[in-house]
């Protein structure tokens, strides 16, 4: 046995790792040199789907980071702390880390790079984003000789689940994210999930690597899926839509020294390589210069697809212990300083989708149009298909406008009398 690690949690991730470590015949052979050395957990009473000699489990998880045996810490226990203190503590002891934590990389990502580089140890992040997807180490390494303009992503699975159930099924926003959580998709807390949180993490991680600059995680504009309804879902439907929680990093079209960076449900056209992304499947549209566009598909969440992650970068450590070399490897570490400078969402252009309840009275089709003409707002689409009681239904979809001017038509329809309500806002692809 050669390498010897120190596994915070034991839970869907972690058992998966410890599944597929038990499990090396048949895949790679540098698997057979790793030793599952100690595992911290927080209770040692729980049912476990793994079997462990007792000696190997503790809840002391300092001894674990401060043991000079361990050389590689691997981080899946998730939360902000003690997550962060661990993994510094981990580098400042000259260990290598591999962590899945996405909601610590996107807010210590620059703490925790920094004390690597200074440690001359590597932080490994393949589980973070993707799951099982390999997306982090084809943008540090396969695509980084491109310039990427575009990143645009489903990296949520819990909500990409939901929404896909959503459609397929007509079922509630509720029965469905409890199936996720029992499946082990979503979030100790799903809020993080449902609210676009997780997916922000996720871009943020993504843009940084991509767009070569750290990432303020509060410059990320962010809309979660709580709003999405089933009367949305079927509009959508009939205009040859499908709704998906999207992550998108982007060079901003009207000022190319910003990056559009925002996460929010949007109406992906049917015939685009991300609308049929279903399920708790994710997928990346790489989109840069030379390569044209490349898109990484595959399960974003569950214990084997992200143990696939999280051990294939325990393997590139083993690789990289075994070399002898002390020289890092610029293709494996984070280097970037600086921060990316992010567009405010009212600077995007992008078409919308807009419901509103009205008044069934004559006219205020008209009134609507001119409302969203005195803001320079061109209407790509306008139908009246349906009523809520006594209300009629009016689906809008726009021309690419800047958000601004669009928000101040919408400000001034508001105050119309025939207005009822304009029940969902949406963006479209
Ligand atoms: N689930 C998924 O599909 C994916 C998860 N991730 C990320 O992987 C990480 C782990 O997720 P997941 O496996 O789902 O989480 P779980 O909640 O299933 O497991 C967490 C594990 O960490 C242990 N733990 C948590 N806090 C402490 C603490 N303070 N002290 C000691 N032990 C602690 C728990 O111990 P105990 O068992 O005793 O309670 C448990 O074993 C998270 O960062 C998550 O975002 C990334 C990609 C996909
Ligand atoms: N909760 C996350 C798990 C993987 O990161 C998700 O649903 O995608
Ligand atoms: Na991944």
């Amino acid at each position: 046995m050669g390498v010897k690690l120190g596994i915070l949690g034991l839970g869907t991730v972690g058992m998966g790792t410890v599944q597929l470590l038990q499990d090396a015949v048949g895949r790679h052979p540098l698997l057979q040199e790793i030793e599952i050395y100690r595992v911290g957990v927080r209770s040692l009473d729980k049912p476990r789907d793994v079997q462990l000699p007792s000696a190997v489990i503790t809840t002391d998880l300092k001894s674990i980071v401060n043991d000079p045996a361990v050389d590689i810490v691997v981080e899946v226990m998730g939360g902000l702390e003690p997550a962060r203190s661990l993994i510094l503590q981990a580098i400042n002891n000259g260990k290598h880390v591999v962590t899945a934590n996405k909601a610590a990389i996107a807010r210590f990502g620059a703490e925790i790079f920094t004390a690597a580089n200074q440690a001359g140890v590597y932080v490994m992040l393949e589980a973070a984003v993707g799951g099982g997807i390999p997306i982090i180490q084809p943008l540090k390494q396969a695509l980084s000789v491109n310039r990427i303009h575009t990143v645009t992503g489903i990296v949520n699975g819990t909500t990409n689940y939901i929404l896909t159930r959503m459609q397929t099924e007509g079922s509630d926003f509720g029965d469905v994210l409890a199936d996720a959580q029992r499946l082990g998709y979503a979030e100790a807390d799903p809020t993080a999930d449902v609210e676009g949180l997780d997916a922000a993490d996720k871009i943020a991680i993504l843009a940084s690597l991509a767009f070569d600059g750290r990432i303020n995680l509060e410059d990320v504009y962010c809309e979660g899926i709580r709003q999405v309804s089933k009367t949305d879902i079927a509009y959508a439907e009939k205009l040859g839509f499908v709704i998906k929680l999207l992550a998108i990093a982007k060079n901003q079209s009207n000022d190319t020294t910003k990056l559009s960076l925002r996460v929010h449900p949007t109406l992906v056209p049917k015939a685009h390589p991300l609308a049929s992304i279903n399920g708790v499947y994710n997928a990346i549209l790489v989109e840069g210069e030379p390569i044209g566009q490349v898109m990484f598909f595959g399960p974003g969440a569950g214990a084997g697809a992200t143990a696939s992650a999280v051990t294939s970068d325990i393997l590139s450590l083993v690789a990289a212990l075994k070399s002898n070399t002390t020289a890092p490897n610029p293709l494996l570490t984070c280097r970037h300083e600086d921060y990316s400078q992010i567009a405010s969402i009212s600077d995007l252009v992008t078409r919308f989708y807009a419901r509103f309840l009205t008044k069934d009275q004559a006219g205020v089709i008209g009134q609507l149009g001119t409302c969203f003409g005195n803001h320079g707002v061109s209407i790509e689409s306008i139908v009246q298909t349906g009523f809520q009681g006594e209300l009629a239904e009016i689906v809008v979809v726009t021309h690419d406008v800047r958000e601004g001017e669009f928000r101040q038509a919408l400000a001034e329809i508001q105050s119309l009398s025939a207005i009822d309500s304009i029940p969902s806002i949406l963006r479209v692809l």
